[in-house]
């Protein structure tokens, strides 16, 4: 579904050129869920953008769903992540002007694939049933980012990219939220790939890597196995 190999990434500052990706190998198969931890700072977010094809790296290949994104040009990449990408942020980035229904449906609509059943169905899995006619400023924070949640699995992607998604939530509302995430993606049989900075968060998902010096260590062990 999602394979780095020996990917590198620095960006240009003043200082030089900062090195944040050394040498990345990640693979995550359909179906699977994986937790990727690290340092603020470690090049998290920067990872996850080389996922979308949102950047592309200096060095490596970066393949989703088969498909080798550097050797794309930037319409076919932005068709491939319609198709085959939701994608989650920790702020929320509903479109204020439209209601409920019309957010939850946009995604799945760009992708000409909306599934008027499926929506239904999300909207009463994510507690939205009777709010579908309400704006986003008229939801709680753990509304707004079930309703981006929704928007992201309604087209029923292969891989669901989330960064931080419960880092603007209180902790209860973060651990009901992703508890939602988890079901909505087993539900959809969807690989994940979500950034987080908590070992709780992660600890549900079958795999934990640790990005650290620009490369990434498999900390599933731990993660599974806090004591
Ligand atoms: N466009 C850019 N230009 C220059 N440096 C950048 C750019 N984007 C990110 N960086 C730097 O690259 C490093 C990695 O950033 P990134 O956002 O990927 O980290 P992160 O692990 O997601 O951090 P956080 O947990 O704080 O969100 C940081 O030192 C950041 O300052």
């Amino acid at each position: 579904m999602l394979e780095f190999r020996q990917v590198h990434k620095a960006y240009a500052t003043p200082q030089g050129p900062l090195t944040v990706l050394d040498g990345v190998d990640l693979t995550l198969a359909a179906g699977q869920s994986l937790a990727l931890m690290g340092e603020s700072g470690s090049g998290k977010s920067t990872l996850l953008h080389l996922a979308a094809g949102l950047d592309l790296p200096d060095a490596g290949a970066v393949t989703l769903a088969d498909r080798p994104l550097s050797a794309l040009a930037e319409p076919d990449r932005a068709r491939l992540r319609r198709e085959a990408l939701g994608l989650v942020f920790q702020q929320f980035h509903l479109i204020p002007s439209l209601n409920v229904i019309d957010n939850l449906r946009l995604q799945a609509r760009l992708a000409a694939v909306e599934d008027p059943e499926w929506t239904a169905e999300l909207v009463s899995r994510l507690g939205l049933a009777g709010l579908e006619k309400r704006y986003p400023e008229q939801l709680s924070g753990g509304q707004q980012q079930r309703l981006a949640i929704g928007r992201a699995l309604a087209p029923r992607p292969a891989l669901l990219l989330a960064d931080e998604p419960t880092g603007n939530l209180d902790e209860t509302t973060a651990g009901d939220v992703l508890a939602l995430l988890l079901e909505l993606v087993r539900k959809t049989g969807c690989a994940l790939l979500m950034v987080t900075h908590s070992a709780r968060a992660a600890s549900p998902l079958d795999r934990c890597l640790l990005l650290s010096k620009g490369q990434v260590e498999d900390v599933t062990e731990r993660a599974h196995d806090p004591s």
